[in-house]
């Protein structure tokens, strides 16, 4: 049986290239940006006023007792004012160009207005109240880098560069197949000896998290069955996720069925817990990715992110962030299996602690709804300390 290392290091060797494709700007939210973005002008593009008041050139202040006369305003929208005479003021307006023979704008709370005319209250500063054209970024500046998930910050800047259209890494096509003849649909009563099928639903939610729409389907113990459906399905996907029929049980025909396809077998089994009976096989011809995670729903969830979510940021050419978290209990994980404990986390004394949470093994569905992620326990003489630094999978 191989390690959980080696297990993921042979998943992440197997990543696959889906490509690119260009969708509407808001359709590209929760995606992985394809391509440089460019600023196409200077940010801002003008010298913007940054207060509403009155904008003066700040020479004309050196004459004592000076009082400005209004010659007119400076709208947002509108075209570059100019003040004609030196010694008189415009209005103007956040967002308005500043005028042309001003450098400085006072806000109207540093003022007074009688008969058209502005008296100044407070000490101003040259150049005050005034974002200049340029100083975020000059034209032709990467304002953002291929590789990043666009979220609502990245969709206001690609909008304001003028990016209707952004150029996205291609989501695979995903089947995600339940097994089991103990499974029926949700709006059913199951009988006694059945279960709702809750797993696949668990791991679409999860890829819809990651804007992956999935296809689905249900296999029953029979070997003819599954083969059928499995041979449309390797050809239809780039990836098959699935959930039971792993193990050592008299119907978990998974295994050998995928090898009589053609599948070829990377791996049966990982010296983990959760998730033990985890096949993961590749279809070279096909070009398809199969992870037949087991059944149990611990495993399936713990799985799917500890093998599924960096395989597929993998094969978009990004990485996971890697995160800690202090322990908050004392833990022993004898060897040889590694252990993933789910955990919840509660930021407290400047740092984030994983208390586990009560559970009852990998077949308590109820425990992932209480839990915010796994931490990952490598096997060690000495236990686990309170307060040691552990790797974090974050689930929610
Ligand atoms: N003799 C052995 N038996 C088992 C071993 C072992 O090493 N030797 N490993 C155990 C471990 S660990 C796990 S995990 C499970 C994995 O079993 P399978 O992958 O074969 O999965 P099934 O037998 O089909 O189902 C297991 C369990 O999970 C429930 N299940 C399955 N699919 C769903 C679904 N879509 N939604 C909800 N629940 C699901 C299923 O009803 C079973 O209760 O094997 C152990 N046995
Ligand atoms: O992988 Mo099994 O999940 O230990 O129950
Ligand atoms: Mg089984």
């Amino acid at each position: 049986m191989i390690t959980f290392k080696e297990a993921y290091q042979k998943v992440l060797k197997h990543r696959l290239n889906f490509g690119e494709e260009e969708v509407q700007l808001m359709d590209s939210l929760n995606r992985i940006l394809a391509e440089d973005i460019l600023a196409d002008r200077d940010f801002p593009p003008f010298d913007r006023a940054t207060k509403d008041g009155i904008a003066i050139q700040f020479s004309s202040l050196l004459e004592t007792e000076h009082a400005f006369i209004i010659e007119g305003e400076a709208a947002a929208g509108v075209t570059q004012q100019s003040l004609i005479n030196i010694g008189n003021c415009l209005e103007v307006m956040t967002g308005a160009v500043v005028p042309q023979n001003c450098d400085t704008v006072v806000m109207y709370e540093h003022i007074t207005i009688a008969d058209n005319k502005v008296t100044i209250n407070e000490k101003v500063t040259k150049g005050q109240n005034i974002h200049y054209k340029g100083s975020d970024e000059k034209a032709g500046a990467v304002v953002l880098s291929k590789g990043i998930k666009i979220t609502p910050a990245e969709i206001g800047v690609l909008a304001s560069v003028g990016k209707s259209v952004v150029n996205v890494k291609v989501n695979p096509k995903i089947c995600t197949i339940a097994t089991g003849n103990e499974l029926v649909e949700v709006d059913q009563l199951p009988e006694p000896h059945q279960i709702r099928k809750s797993n696949m639903l668990t791991i679409e939610a999860a890829l819809l998290n990651s804007t992956i729409a999935s296809s689905s389907l249900h296999l029953l113990d029979d070997k003819e069955i599954i083969r059928t459906k499995l041979e449309k399905a390797l050809v239809e996907n780039d990836v098959l996720l699935l959930s039971g029929g792993v193990s050592k049980g008299k119907f978990d025909f998974i295994p050998d069925v995928m090898e009589s396809l053609g599948v070829e077998k990377v791996f049966h089994r990982v010296a983990q817990r959760p998730g033990k009976p985890f096949w993961f096989g590749v279809h070279a011809k096909l070009n398809t990715v199969i992870f037949s995670f087991p059944g149990n729903p611990v495993s399936t969830f713990a799985n799917y992110h500890l093998y599924f979510l960096p395989w597929l940021h993998t094969s978009w050419g990004i990485q996971l962030d890697n995160l800690y978290i202090k322990l908050s209990v004392p833990m022993r994980i004898m060897p040889p299996l590694t252990r993933f404990v789910h955990v919840k986390t509660e930021f407290k004394e400047g740092a984030v602690w994983g208390t586990p949470v009560v559970e009852n093994g990998s077949g308590d569905l109820t425990s992932l709804a209480k839990a915010d992620g796994f931490i990952c326990l490598e096997p060690k003489e000495n236990a686990y300390e309170v307060g040691e630094v552990v790797r974090f999978i974050k689930t929610r």
